[in-house]
């Protein structure tokens, strides 16, 4: 591989920040975009990623030199290699109250790359409506060969749970493992390698305005999800004249072309439209050092605003390991029923609001107004407990927080992962003892 400015392994850091990379010294225009010649004959692409006349302060856009313009490809055709990969609104789906959780899914016994082995699992809003999200489950165990993916319906922040990923974008190549998320934004041409040999995870394909870090209010200038710990790759290229399939979602259906050249010949870029990964580890958790147990909203990751201030599209919130030491305070999540609608996933350990049945890989869905909380014997356990401090260790669970209610996929009601039992969960509840004469 070529190198430019920096080393191929060094990262560009500083979440939404406007970066600058060349793979080839001098590929990169000085002083202006779309020079009248640009250096080697490269051609300029700029990639946007909200509206031309979006506020400054909002405004993402990059631009691309590569050695064919991304418009070379003959017309896209309908792509039946995988039906399950879809779009809310579902036609026809009668939206669920229910209280619903997944087992893990096994990996498939063929064959199967990453495109072809994700599903649908929950959706939201409406993709033409550029609101809401689609939930989508993979796994994998052959890396993408001669093709690459590309959705036109939103950024995809991917959540691996398990086996790492090598995910080759225009911008360059990152390297995740579980505990890492990456955010690819729409429009961004990417490949999915699997260095282990198989995968597992969860993707949030944002439909909305694009994920950024929630303001900290009376927290400071600092804490939960610090910008310079989000890694953006340096500009990597593939000259490589060989046809190459691109797969794109649009509107929640799949369409194919053939290239006959690597999507990934972008030699230089800049801008402030980049793939991001970040590692979860980092992540500055705050909690409470006296009484109660604080909304979960301390643990936001990265949130997607709605036109609504404070009530997101999506927020994408982690529980991470962390200190319990909350005095006379019933220290699990409580019981509640919220006006957002709840996906949760669990990329390792347990959870500390379900002693049973939550298993790594798997998922829940709790929408707009559902009761929920601990089931019954975390809640006996923490009633229970002697409240001394004690670390949660070696977990990590997520959430996709909307204000949007999920509507499970037909895939997701019929699949045999969806436990038939959950609200046993809740079953068996003692009841509360009053004093005797005040019943
Ligand atoms: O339902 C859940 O387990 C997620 C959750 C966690 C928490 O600490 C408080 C509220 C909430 O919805
Ligand atoms: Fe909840």
């Amino acid at each position: 591989m070529p190198e430019g400015k920096g080393s191929v392994a060094s990262m560009l850091t500083g979440f939404g920040n406007h970066h600058e990379s060349e793979a080839v010294a001098g590929a990169l225009p000085v002083g202006r975009n779309s020079p009248q010649r640009v250096p080697f004959g490269l051609y300029a692409e700029q990639l946007s990623a909200t509206a031309f006349t979006a506020p400054r302060a909002e405004n993402r856009r990059t631009w691309l030199y590569r050695m064919r313009p991304g418009a070379g490809h003959a017309p896209f055709r309908p792509y039946d290699g995988n039906p399950l990969l879809r779009s809310a609104p579902f036609a026809g789906v009668v939206p669920s109250p229910n209280r619903l959780r997944w087992n893990p899914a096994e990996l498939p016994g063929q064959p199967t790359d990453f495109i072809d082995g994700l599903v649908t699992c929950v959706g939201n809003g409406d993709v033409a409506g550029v609101a809401g999200c689609g939930v989508h489950l993979y796994a994998a165990n052959r890396s993408m060969e001669n093709r690459a993916f590309v959705s036109a319906d939103g950024e995809w922040l991917i959540v691996p749970q398990s086996g790492r990923l090598r995910i080759v974008t225009e911008m360059g190549v990152l390297d995740v493992s579980p505990l890492h998320i990456v955010l690819i934004p729409r429009g961004v041409r990417f490949r999915v390698e699997l260095p282990d040999g198989a995968a597992r995870g969860y993707v949030c394909e944002n439909h909305g305005a694009l994920f950024r870090l929630p303001d900290l209010g009376p927290i400071g200038s600092n804490g939960l999800a610090n910008p310079r710990d989000f890694e953006a790759p340096v500009a990597v290229f593939e000259d490589v004249d060989r046809p190459c399939e691109l797969i794109q979602k649009f509107q929640g259906r799949l369409w194919t072309t053939t290239l006959d050249h690597s999507p990934f010949d972008v030699v230089a870029w800049h801008g402030n439209v980049a793939p991001y990964r970040y590692d979860l580890t980092r992540f500055n958790t705050i909690g409470t050092v006296s009484y109660d147990h604080p909304d979960p909203s301390i643990f936001t990751v990265l949130t997607a605003p709605s036109d609504t201030p404070g009530t997101a599209n999506i927020d994408f919130v982690i529980f991470p390991p962390r200190w319990m030491v909350a005095e006379d305070t019933f220290r699990p999540p409580w019981f509640h029923r919220n006006i957002m609608s709840e996906y949760m996933g669990l990329i390792t350990g347990d959870y500390d609001a379900k002693a049973g049945g939550f298993a790594p890989g798997g998922g829940s869905l709790h929408n707009m107004m559902a009761a929920h909380g601990p089931d019954v014997a975390s809640h006996d356990r923490a009633v229970a407990a002697a409240l001394t401090p004690q670390k949660i260790e070696a977990t990590m669970a997520f959430m996709f927080e909307s204000r949007l209610p999920f509507v499970a996929s037909d895939w997701a009601m019929a699949t045999p992962l969806l436990q038939a039992d959950y609200d046993e969960c809740w079953a068996g509840f003692v009841k509360a003892q009053l004093p005797e004469g005040d019943a």
